[in-house]
């Protein structure tokens, strides 16, 4: 399978101006750690200039001076110094370890908040591999990058000066010279620069690729895909390509890599080879001591380590900026759906009050463009023109009222909006126009909190975490007791089933709860509902042909989840439209018919049609069940 390639103008995308004056306050709030690394880093500079000049007394003082006393003590400061350089590292090591990970977590944890706030239209959009990367590798990469970045450069400024100092102090003239060519080992990285910006952005891209295509590959509907109408040499051949493109840029990285060190490499050598030419012309003039000689060319190998690493810091900030850049892309998409700031929360009824209705007034509506809720990079294939468009009205005009603690069941041909409509009442969606009511409030005026307890969804394919039952269960009650589980277990007629599993309730589900049938999931799924105890239930009932004892617990189950709710309902069962208090017959996004069984029955329009295709009995099967939700 041949993906399609990125768009080019994604890797090509500049890093955003402010990028970095947001990355300084990070900085500043571990300036305690970022001190001692500081302190740590100068005792480690000041080392590495005085090494070569102890090295010059030994030579000239020591041994041209032949006092044995002057040679054993000064390499014995050697050692010491030598000792307290090592410290010196550990500490610095310490508290840079320190100030990464502190970053990582508190970028990660951030960035998980931010996501877990998207409505549902955002993770509709986005690749869950990529956005798994962005949280993974791209704030990694922030660390790494930002910790080499801020240790390296306070060495690297501090070593070159107190290095280059000594060095004119032993030497002005010499020293001038070896500088001449300082210049030069920046001319690499000033001509590749870009390109190598825009290779560290094209490999995370490509990087999280790979990542999306093994996460989709990788769980149980995506193996069962892959092993029903995959071909494996096919997938092997498509992950191949992505993997391909992974090794390339990372090659033509590590390329670009090697050049700036074989420049620097070259530059080396050379400035080495003049500093021995003049340095040891003016030993023989007399001009210069051979000890002065031999720290001057300590002190350069000392400059180089830093200039190296300074050529190579170019590729660490880029790449620290780059990875900030597109963790800040992550947390700077405002959610499309927000709480409102003065939000009231909706008070759960008292007992004995009656459950709170809903009401559809006028509403319009249709689903986000791809621009208003997620961004280009986290989407594994090119927008197109039509998805940065409006998109066409799902649902026009709809106006109803489910009444308290009654059943109302939708119905409607596949695509009508069924789906839809239950999707604006917990707030899954916003209406375009119009609004949703619950308990006489505007959903958008409540909070997200107090609203959602109230709304108690089951949908078709009831996920399961893969944890245990317990888990899965207490998941919408964490307080739940046993007792409470069990008993809502057993209202959801379910809990003979896990009696007889051999780990009972602490039986792990598979991923997307496999290892159950169709009609157990959705009687957990009762029985999660029922822990929450919303005083309203939306509900998408199960559509597979149920054998006539699933079929009685399914049905025992949803009278016991719906008594005394306020329901409503996505009909696909003969039970349900029958019992309804009210039926409301959705068409392309419209309400065309509202009534009971028998009186939309009688009327003769769509639902009399869609009785007689979708839920009247069939001679051999006690039930005929609906469209696939
Ligand atoms: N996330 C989405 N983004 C864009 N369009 C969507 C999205 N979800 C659904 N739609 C479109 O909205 C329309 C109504 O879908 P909806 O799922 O509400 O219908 P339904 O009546 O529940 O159908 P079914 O009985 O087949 O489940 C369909 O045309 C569908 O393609």
């Amino acid at each position: 399978m041949r993906a399609r390639l990125y768009d080019e103008n994604l890797t090509r995308q500049k890093i955003k101006a402010g990028t970095v004056r947001r990355i300084l306050p990070y900085a500043k709030r571990r300036r305690g750690s970022l001190a001692v690394v500081l302190l740590a880093t100068t005792v480690s500079a000041v080392i590495a200039a005085a090494g070569p000049l102890v090295l010059k007394r030994i030579i000239d003082d020591g041994i041209t001076g032949q006092h044995l006393r002057v040679v054993v003590e000064l390499s014995l400061l050697l050692v010491g110094l030598a000792l307290v350089d090592v410290a010196a590292i550990f500490v610095q090591t310490l508290f840079s370890a320190r100030v990464g990970q502190g970053l990582v977590y508190e970028l990660r944890t951030a960035a998980f908040r931010h996501v877990q706030r998207q409505p549902l239209a955002f993770f509709t959009r986005v690749q869950t591999g990529s956005l798994v990367s962005r949280l993974n590798t791209d704030i990694i990469g922030a660390q790494q990058a930002l910790t080499s970045v801020l240790a390296q450069s306070l060495s690297i400024v501090l070593t070159v000066a107190l290095v280059l100092a000594a060095m004119f102090a032993l030497s002005w003239q010499v020293t001038l010279a070896a500088l001449v060519t300082v210049p030069i080992f920046f001319l690499p990285a000033k001509l590749l620069g870009r390109r190598v910006q825009r290779l560290i952005r094209e490999g995370m891209q490509q990087d999280a690729a790979m990542s999306s295509m093994m996460n989709e590959r990788f769980n149980v509907s995506g193996a069962m895909l892959a092993q029903l109408y995959g071909d494996p040499d096919r997938e092997a051949g498509g992950f191949a390509a992505r993997a391909a493109r992974v090794r390339d840029i990372f090659v033509r990285q590590d390329v670009y890599g090697r050049l700036f060190f074989m420049s620097t490499t070259l530059l080396t050598a050379c400035t080495t080879a003049l500093v021995y030419g003049m340095g040891g012309a003016l030993v023989i003039d007399g001009v210069l001591q051979i000890g002065t000689l031999v720290a001057l060319l300590a002190l350069l190998m000392r400059l180089y380590g830093p200039i190296n690493q300074l050529t190579s810091m170019q590729r660490n900030v880029i790449a620290a900026v780059v990875s900030f850049d597109r963790v800040f892309e992550l947390m700077d998409l405002q959610p499309l759906l927000r709480e409102r700031p003065n939000a009231r929360a909706l008070p759960a009824p008292a007992e004995g009050d009656p459950a709170p209705e809903i009401v559809f007034d006028a509403v319009s509506f249709r689903y986000p463009a791809a621009t208003e809720v997620s961004i280009p990079s986290l989407e594994t294939h090119t927008r197109t023109a039509a998805e940065a468009q409006e998109q066409p009205w799902i649902l026009r005009d709809v106006s109803f009222e489910v009444p308290a603690g009654k059943l109302t069941a939708l119905v409607g041909p596949s695509g009508a909006g069924k789906s839809t409509i239950t999707h604006l009442v917990p707030r899954l969606y916003d209406p375009v126009d119009g609004v949703v009511r619950v308990a006489g409030h505007d959903v958008r005026d409540l909070t997200l909190g107090s609203l959602r307890s109230t709304v108690g969804v089951v949908s078709q394919d009831a996920h399961l975490f893969h944890d245990t039952i317990r888990a899965n269960l207490a998941y919408a009650d964490p307080e739940a007791s046993t007792e409470d589980i069990v008993r809502a277990c057993t209202a959801a007629r379910i809990w003979d089933m896990i009696l007889a599993l051999p780990d009972g309730l602490d039986t792990v589900v598979g991923d997307r709860g496999y290892r159950l049938s169709g009609g157990e999931k959705q009687r957990l799924a009762l029985a999660r509902v029922l822990l929450k105890s919303p005083p309203i239930v939306v509900l998408d009932e199960a559509t597979a042909h149920l054998d006539a004892e699933s079929e009685a617990a399914i049905q025992q189950a949803l009278a016991t989840a719906l008594a005394g709710r306020t329901s409503l309902v996505i009909a696909h069962r003969l039970a349900t439209v029958r019992d309804a208090d009210q039926i409301v017959v959705l068409d392309e996004g419209r309400v065309r018919e509202r009534g009971t069984h028998e009186s939309l029955r009688a009327a003769g329009g769509l639902y009399a049609d869609l009785y007689r295709t979708q839920f009247a009995p069939q001679s051999g099967s006690p039930l005929q069940v609906g469209p696939t939700s």
